[in-house]
């Protein structure tokens, strides 16, 4: 109970006693205090918007007085609104104007190869329980697990560098398997965002590389006995202690028969999966004449355990078969796991394991220096012998990611584990079976190490000295804002614009950073980003025809092409090289060899520092025409009236020209 105050016109009046919940809101204490006698309560007139404004929160901050809303004297007026509004000052950024940073300059990072490592998701324990009631008691009812989620590259058009958020990206785990036949949740995929042009590549792994160099020493036939040694070293007794006496009865029966030719015959009916086997014995036997037999024959049945074990008549095996179910796949993928264990590279190898390795690798084509060391002074040599240290990678093509949205498997989510309800439907379970299910396993996610080479895709690409005036071309005929500055390299890294016309068509120019003379030796780096160009229809050479920074026009361009075209010959230049085998990389090699056959233009920049007047158009074409002769005499792919004089950055001359021509020539080549 209290005395209620009435907000009027007079400024706090008190009114009747009233019994107030505090649950009561403002509006009904608004109604009881009017006076009834005025009838019902009428809609207020509509107030202004610029009605007195003051934080809502503004009193109980320190630095904001509260203060009255209304002008007068501090009180509100019946039907008076006013507009309390949540606290905040207006901000200051969108009245401050936003300025683009120019592309191309160091402050954006641009990366165009990167390693990234991915992994499926694990899959789903299976759950082992039973049911308790009813006629189904004991039965088993666990639910298998859910998958484990998958990692997808997919291309995105609006990313145009490899900076990527993370290295590793993992899909995530499959849900367990519940009671009741539950099965557990799939695990979610993982797209990983990359822009458009990307090459992808998968790193081998050091077991796959032993198992190329393996099918390589097979083929030739000349098993490498220090290399065999090592991947089934440790292949003692020891650790098939567990697999009990049947194992050593079949060591025993396969080494008689292996050794003797005639029952190596028997094989022969099961078809080439034995045959396989023999050769494989053939080979190992040999070999490991000079060594422990043993080892071997303890390595060979556990590899091929199920394989083996189906072809013999033996009372051991047939044992063995009996299970045929998860007991028999629990061993198999225990044996692998072994296996896999024992043959991965072990700490403090002999040096002359590496050796080998080394020299079989470098001796395949493909092989290649993973992290390149710095070039500092362009040496090619210094760079060799710095490479030499670097451990050693092998890749194999994956895909070229060159249309957008498009998206590709690269780490399988793996399997779910069995939940003991697959043996509900039997009318017997052994102890074994039903605990079969513990012991299966649920896959693990497939492991991928990727390399990503991004290679811009433009129709065109730009190339020339620095300063010559190629990010200022750009600027003007596309809406890409690149770093215009009168000193070298200012470009720091490529980036491409596209030319609009009207009918909607569009050209896509790439602006290289400037290349200098030696750039195919690395000097300079804009022969690391020359294989930006690669995928071009047409290139364009620029050449600061008023010599700006001193440079003769000619004998630019001589330089221009004699670097493009050592770079298309032979296309090994550390970073640069075009690596692996196969289809797709000879594709490259081909294009890279056959840039000098792209169609070119020939631009003479900065022309408005030549004045027509004084020096007459004479100078012009003379200049034009030696152009001419130098890219005759170098080999660059150019007809007459693709060499054009130009003013890219002040006069815009020759630009409306140019664009034509470029859409013609990009039009040719489809
Ligand atoms: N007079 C004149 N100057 C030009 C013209 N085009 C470009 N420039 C100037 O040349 C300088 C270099 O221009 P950029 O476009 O940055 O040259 P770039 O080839 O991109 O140079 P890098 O990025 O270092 O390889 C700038 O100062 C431009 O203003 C032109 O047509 N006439
Ligand atoms: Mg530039």
């Amino acid at each position: 109970m209290g005395i209620v105050f009435a907000l009027s016109a007079k400024g706090l009046i008190p009114t009747r006693p009233l019994y107030l919940s505090p649950s009561i809101s403002a509006k009904a204490r608004y109604y009881t205090s009017r006076s009834p006698t005025k009838g019902p309560p009428t809609l207020p007139p509509k107030q202004p918007h610029n009605v007195h404004r003051r934080s809502l929160f503004g009193a109980t901050q320190p630095n904001h007085q509260s203060s009255f809303l209304n002008d007068d004297d501090g009180t509100l007026k019946p039907g008076q609104r006013i507009a309390v509004v949540p606290g905040g000052i207006h901000s200051k950024k969108s009245s401050l104007k936003t300025t683009k940073k120019p592309q191309g300059s160091s402050d954006r990072p641009f990366i165009d190869r990167i390693q990234i490592k991915t992994r499926g998701g694990s899959g789903g324990k299976g759950c082992i329980s039973f049911h308790r009631l009813g006629s189904y008691k004991k039965r088993p009812c666990g639910g298998h697990g859910g998958k484990g989620g998958n990692v997808y590259l997919v291309t995105d058009p609006t990313l145009s560098s490899l900076k990527m958020e993370k290295h590793h990206y993992t899909g995530r785990d499959g849900g367990r398997g519940g009671t009741n036949a539950k099965q557990g949740k799939n695990g979610a995929d993982v797209f990983v965002r990359v822009p458009c042009g990307v090459v992808v590549r998968r790193v081998l792994d050091w077991e796959e590389i032993e198992d190329i160099y393996d099918g390589v020493a097979g083929e030739e036939g000349e098993p490498d006995t220090e290399f065999q040694s090592l991947t089934f070293e440790d292949d003692n007794s020891d650790d098939f202690d567990d697999d009990g006496e049947e194992m050593e009865e079949v060591d025993t029966e396969f080494e008689g028969q292996s050794s003797d030719e005639d029952s190596s015959d028997e094989f022969d009916d099961d078809g080439e999966e034995v045959e396989l086997e023999t050769d494989f014995e053939a080979q190992t036997f040999e070999e490991s004449s000079s060594d422990d037999d043993d080892d071997y024959f303890g390595h060979r049945s556990t590899v091929v355990n199920g394989k083996y074990e189906e072809n013999i008549d033996n009372d051991a095996t047939i044992e063995v078969q009996e299970e045929d179910g998860f007991d028999a796949e629990y061993e198999r993928m225990q044996s692998l796991k072994r296996q896999r264990k024992r043959r991965r590279k072990p700490r403090g190898t002999p040096s002359n394991y590496d050796d080998v390795v080394d020299q079989e690798v470098r001796g395949e084509d493909g092989m290649f220096h993973w992290s390149a060391p710095e070039m500092t002074d362009g040496n090619d040599q210094l760079a060799a012998t710095a490479y030499s240290g670097q451990p050693m990678r092998k890749t194999v093509f994956l895909a070229d990611l060159d249309q957008p949205h498009t998206s590709l498997l690269v780490a399988e989510g793996g399997k779910p584990g069995v939940g003991n309800q697959a043996y509900a439907n039997r009318p017997y379970f052994s102890s074994m079976e039903s605990n079969a299910a513990k012991k299966s396993i649920p896959g693990m996610g497939e492991t991928a190490y990727l390399e990503l080479e991004l290679k811009l895709i433009a129709d065109v690409g730009l190339v020339g000295f620095p300063n010559a005036g190629k990010s200022s071309l750009l600027s003007a005929m596309s809406r890409a804002r690149p770093k215009i500055a009168s000193y070298p390299f200012t470009t720091l890294h490529p980036l491409v614009g596209s030319i609009q016309y009207r009918d909607g068509y569009q050209v896509v120019m790439a602006d290289v950073p400037g290349l200098i003379d030696g750039a195919a030796e690395g000097r300079g780096r804009g022969i690391e980003f020359l294989r930006h160009i690669e995928r071009t229809k047409a290139l364009v050479y620029m050449v600061d025809a008023a010599g700006v920074d001193g440079r003769d026009p000619v004998n630019d361009l001589k330089i221009l092409g004699k670097e493009l075209r050592e770079y298309g010959s032979s296309g090994i230049f550390g970073e640069n090289e075009i690596r692996g085998e196969g289809e797709y990389e000879e594709e490259m090699r081909r294009r890279r060899r056959e840039i000098m056959n792209r169609p070119s233009l020939i631009l003479a920049n900065k022309m408005d520092l030549i004045p027509d007047i004084d020096a007459g158009l004479g100078r012009r074409e003379e200049l034009l025409f030696q152009l001419g002769l130098a890219a005759e005499e170098v080999g660059i792919f150019c007809e007459h009236d693709d060499i054009q004089a130009i003013s890219a950055g002040v006069t815009g001359e020759g630009l409306r020209g140019l664009s034509k021509r470029l859409r013609q020539v990009v039009k040719q080549m489809g």
